[in-house]
């Protein structure tokens, strides 16, 4: 494939998983509980839980359901997008470095029928100064199984002010009102 502005250009590093990063086989969790990819307040989001790998990497589940369609019987190419994008932004986690997707390229290889369960995998694959380069695929039938969608994205890495400048006021409000959920974004930032 050729290069695009998701390829770790010829010196990025591969990092060390950051000190802190949750324990390989830990579940990540939320980021925040209303989050559309990951949160369990949201009444019709994916609920992604991804679990940390060994390395630089994290999997994750996704039973296809009947309200992600797009086709008839077969999910709709932006929710595996979003289920992408979730995924991949879990890596935050094993970099202790809030991040957000900059650019994200989505390859469709084959249909994905619903009640499917996709079995996620992302992992870092270079940084470069703020940028954090990394790919994903989804494999259905099994972790083994053959792969449905593949993706690569770029992230930059942002300070937590990202959130607070730009999200809506009453929003961010109630998180940094919240000691639990400022303890975990703060937690990316103590030992940078
Ligand atoms: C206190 C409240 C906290 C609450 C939150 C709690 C916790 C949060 C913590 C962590 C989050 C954890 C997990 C998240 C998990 C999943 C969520 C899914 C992820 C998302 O869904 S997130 C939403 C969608 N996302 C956006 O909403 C981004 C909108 N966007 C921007 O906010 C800016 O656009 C930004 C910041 C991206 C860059 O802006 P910037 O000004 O900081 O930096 P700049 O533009 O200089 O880019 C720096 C270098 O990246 C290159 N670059 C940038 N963009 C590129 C592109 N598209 N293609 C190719 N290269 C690109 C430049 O070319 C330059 O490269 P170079 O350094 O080589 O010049």
């Amino acid at each position: 494939m050729p290069p695009t502005p998701t390829t770790p250009p010829p010196d990025a590093v591969i990092p060390e998983r950051h000190p802190q990063a949750p324990a390989p086989g830990t579940r990540l969790g939320s980021h925040y509980e209303h989050c559309f990819g990951c949160g369990p307040q949201h009444p019709g989001g994916l609920r992604i839980d991804a679990v940390a790998g060994e390395g630089l990497d994290v999997t994750a589940e996704l039973t296809v359901r009947d309200v992600h369609q797009g086709g008839p019987g077969l999910a709709h190419g932006g929710l595996l997008t979003t289920a992408m994008d979730e995924t991949l932004g879990t890596l935050n986690w094993l970099l202790h470095a809030p991040a957000v997707t900059g650019r994200l390229e989505t390859d469709f290889l084959s249909p994905v029928p619903v009640d499917s369960v996709l079995h996620l995998r992302a992992w870092i694959t270079g940084v470069h100064g703020r940028k954090i380069y990394s790919a994903a695929e989804a494999r259905i039938g099994g972790p083994d199984g053959p792969v449905a969608v593949r993706a690569q994205a770029l992230f930059v890495q942002v300070k937590l002010e990202h959130f607070t400048t730009h999200g809506r006021p009453e929003d961010i409000e109630k998180v940094l009102d919240d000691p639990d959920l400022m303890k975990r974004a703060r937690a990316f930032e103590v030992n940078p």
